[in-house]
């Protein structure tokens, strides 16, 4: 299979970067190589000595000659986690995503904390999320949920379907089609693979390396970069299922726009909006203009983040500790 630039993703903002070489983008990492695809099909590659499969990620634009990635390009978004274990280090999880689709069900799994989350970490990485709730058909009023979804953000898509019987692909094609990029992100049993396997048809992952590279191991890797039936890519990593919020102030100001507007007109400006005097946020749940709940909520994970952004400060500081993987 080959494709053309365009259809995989490339724009000018990536053009505009240069450097030597042609462009290929990444559609699988490994210890020591990694899969490019282009023009000419699939390419394995090894990074240049100045860079490490750890800089990047299954996604990604890189500059390469011959078989060695000599650059990445800068990103339109990034997911990333923190890696597993006690260390903070941060690992790549999907790089150059459009549209994150942030699946949950019409029922009991329905859960507003879990999905502003989600949500936070598609804001945090500058990839527009959309809301896809699915077992449409196990619900007797899914219009209960599509309002609770609605009121999650200011601005937020909400997609409500059957993921099994509905046609998948014409509910989600204003966010698909050529050059697109998409992933998803949701708890266990919501409908991910249901909502995957309608998008791609069920098509194995781009041609991939054995990777027995490193000392005789041999890692199965998974799926990664898929071709969905209406164009466009879907990433399909492990890693997207096990993130946790890391310093993700931003991304939290970005969901919680309503509530970090009001906060700027709190008297104190470190207001934790609890019972200080001149709180903007407790006068307005007192007004009924917020849900306390979402105050709340947005504590919880104001706090969260805080937390891991200190935690990360200091393992940066203590030498040794960080390694990427
Ligand atoms: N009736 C109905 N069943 C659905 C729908 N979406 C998913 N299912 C079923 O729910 C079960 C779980 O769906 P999966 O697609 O495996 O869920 P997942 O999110 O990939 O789950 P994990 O692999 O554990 O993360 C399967 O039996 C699906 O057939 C839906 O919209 N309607
Ligand atoms: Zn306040």
């Amino acid at each position: 299979m080959t494709f053309d630039l365009n259809a995989l993703g490339w724009g000018e903002d990536f053009a505009a970067q240069g450097g030597a070489g042609r462009p290929l983008r990444v559609t699988s990492v490994h210890r020591a190589r990694l899969m490019g695809l282009g023009p000419e099909g699939a390419v394995e590659l090894i990074p240049h000595s100045s860079l490490s499969t750890g800089d990047i990620a299954v996604g990604d634009w890189v500059m390469a000659e011959g078989m060695v990635a000599l650059q990445v390009l800068d990103r339109r978004s990034l997911v990333q986690r923190k890696a597993a274990g006690t260390g903070l280090a941060r690992q790549l999880i999907a790089a150059n995503l459009d549209v994150l689709f942030v699946v949950s069900s019409c029922n009991a799994d329905f859960n507003p904390g879990r999905m502003e989350r989600f949500l936070v970490l598609a804001a945090q990485a500058g990839v527009t999320p959309v809301v896809v709730l699915t077992k449409a058909d196990q619900c007797d009023d899914p219009e209960v949920f599509r309002r609770q979804a609605l009121a999650l953000a200011r601005q937020i898509a909400v997609v409500v379907l059957d993921a099994k019987r509905g046609d998948v692909g014409s509910a989600l094609a204003p966010w698909c089609g050529p050059g697109r990029t998409v992933a998803l992100l949701g708890s266990s049993g919501v409908g991910k693979t249901t909502i995957a396997n309608a998008l791609t048809g069920g098509q194995a992952a781009v041609q991939d390396i054995r990777d027995d590279d490193a000392k005789g191991r041999h890692t199965t890797t998974g799926r990664y970069l898929v071709a969905m039936r209406g164009g466009g890519w879907l990433i399909d990593t492990p890693g997207m299922r096990e993130i946790q919020l890391t310093d993700a102030a931003e991304g939290i100001d970005i969901l919680f726009e309503d509530l970090a507007e009001l906060a700027t007109e709190c008297k104190f400006t470190n207001c934790r909006h609890a019972s200080e005097p001149g709180c903007a946020v407790q006068a307005a749940v007192r007004a009924g203009e917020i849900l306390p709940e979402r105050v709340s909520r947005w504590q919880k994970l104001v706090a969260e983040a805080e937390e891991n952004a200190v935690k990360l400060s200091r393992s940066r500081k203590a030498p040794g500790k960080g390694r990427r993987r």
